[in-house]
């Protein structure tokens, strides 16, 4: 998918809502457990309870990944069962020397089909261009994360008194652009992201921290957009365990109306 195809989805659906499909056995609604694949029955029906409210889904690997085979399938089946016209991130914060990196983009990309992939930038160049240069996907970029341990690296200076966080928005602009490359920007950042913007102003960020984490929506979109939008802002847990009993799709999907509503209004207010 495109950028201006992602513009007009999001357009159309009033809506830069990323669904965070971390779907965990132990948390999903009981009566699920008796499905041969409870997982995908579970993801199954938040999709079609959100489908026209979301414009990205977001599972993140670990979850599928915990459960060997059995939760790799339940992801392949998932992947399947999201529209063609909505944006898939693979959330698994890959990255590795060159000829390893190409294998993990042929897992994503080859085997698996997902628009884009997340890939943490510690090792470099050699470990982000092999996804890169798959056409037509994405690399969304760990820049400036929602988690404490940001802290630790990210806001470290260098002698020009630039912070981590800049040099790697700054260097992996000459490794992809605004057409295959979109940065993390946790949403709990929020002193941050007028500055990120200055740095990439026409990237896509893809925004987790709304919801469980505490992250501010309107100061994202007040301070993070552009004229295209340029922003997908994830929630995962606020809206898919919304609820654990046999409501949970309907209960999600009020969820996801209520930040949808209110990206609806952001767009209107700051999208220029
Ligand atoms: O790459 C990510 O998506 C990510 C980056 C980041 O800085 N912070 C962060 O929370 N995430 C992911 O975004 C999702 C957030 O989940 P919730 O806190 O439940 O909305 C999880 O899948 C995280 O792994």
């Amino acid at each position: 998918m495109d950028k201006l195809t992602l513009f007009k989805q999001i357009q159309e659906k009033k809506s830069f809502l990323c669904i965070g499909l971390d779907t965990d056995l132990h948390k999903i609604p009981k009566h699920l457990l008796e499905y041969e694949d409870p997982i995908f029955e579970f993801n199954k029906q938040i999709i079609d309870a959100t489908k026209d409210l979301a414009v990205a889904y977001k599972p993140n690997t670990a979850f599928y990944e915990a459960l060997g085979a059995k939760g790799w399938q339940s992801l392949a089946r998932t992947l399947d069962y999201i529209p063609n016209d909505i944006f898939t991130i693979a959330d698994a914060k890959r990255g590795d020397i060159g000829n390893t990196s190409r294998l993990y983009a042929q897992a994503f990309f080859d085997r698996m089909n997902f628009d884009s992939i997340t890939v943490a930038p510690y090792m470099g160049v050699d470990s982000v261009s092999p996804f890169l240069s798959f056409e037509g996907k994405w690399v969304i970029l760990l820049a400036l994360t929602s988690n404490e341990g940001s802290q630790d690296f990210q806001m470290i200076q260098s002698g020009d008194g630039k912070p981590l966080f800049q040099h790697v928005l700054e260097k992996s602009q000459e490794w992809g652009s605004a057409n295959n490359l979109m940065y993390v920007v946790g949403a709990t950042r929020g002193e941050f992201i007028a500055e990120v913007r200055k740095i990439v102003p026409d990237h896509f960020f893809l925004v987790p921290g709304v919801g469980a984490q505490g992250g501010s929506l309107e100061e994202v979109a007040k301070y993070g957009m552009n004229a295209h939008c340029g922003l997908l802002v994830n929630s995962s847990r606020g809206i898919i365990y919304a609820s654990d009993g046999e409501d949970f799709a309907q209960v999600a999907r009020d969820e996801a109306r209520k930040l949808q509503a209110e990206m609806e209004e952001l767009l209107q207010k700051f999208c220029k």
